[in-house]
């Protein structure tokens, strides 16, 4: 099966941060593709993936970068598909300038915005499989089973001091 959904990050070291989006996506059955790719270091990679990403087959992008976070807005530009944008956390300002430089697009231009982060970048990849879940039944069943074990793993276990 093709990939439905296209991970890019900014570097490699957002691999860690960005990690926690395909294993939602593993989990829920959901393919995709993996790669690093730059606004700012590869700008002509960047024009060439965000251009063709429809003709690649992908329906949603997930894009994280941290610090002058251009990358998930520059996609956005270029391409019609829904991109949620992850802020990796930078060291410097604790990545309120990723979140910023993510969330603060213009009117006319979309990008959505997750939390700074592994959390932010689990949301992703789980926000991508409830997008593709409007048309796809079987995946739509399998968050329902996803959220009801959640659920269940909190009021199975209420007391606070007990793991
Ligand atoms: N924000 C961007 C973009 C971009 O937006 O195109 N390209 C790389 N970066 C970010 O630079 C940070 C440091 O990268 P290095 O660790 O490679 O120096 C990473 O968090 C990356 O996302």
């Amino acid at each position: 099966m093709a990939a439905k959904v296209a991970l890019i990050m900014g570097s490699k070291s957002d691999w860690d941060t960005m990690r926690p989006a395909t294993e939602i996506m593993t989990e829920l059955g959901v393919e995709h593709h993996v790669e690093v790719v730059s606004a700012h270091r590869t700008p002509d990679k960047l024009m060439e993936f965000a251009e063709n990403a429809v003709a690649r087959g992908y329906s949603v992008i997930i894009a994280g970068a941290g610090g002058a976070a251009h990358l998930p807005g520059m996609v956005a530009a270029k391409t019609r598909l829904p991109v949620l944008g992850v802020p990796v956390q930078s060291r410097a300002l604790n990545g309120m300038d990723s979140l910023l430089s993510i969330v603060q697009m213009p009117k006319g231009i979309a990008v959505g915005t997750l939390a700074i982060g592994t959390a932010g970048a689990f949301n992703a990849g789980l926000l991508a499989c409830q997008i593709l879940a409007v048309q796809d039944p079987a995946l739509a069943e399998r968050l329902e089973s996803f959220r009801e074990a959640q659920t269940s793993t909190v009021l199975d276990n209420p007391d606070p001091r007990e793991d």
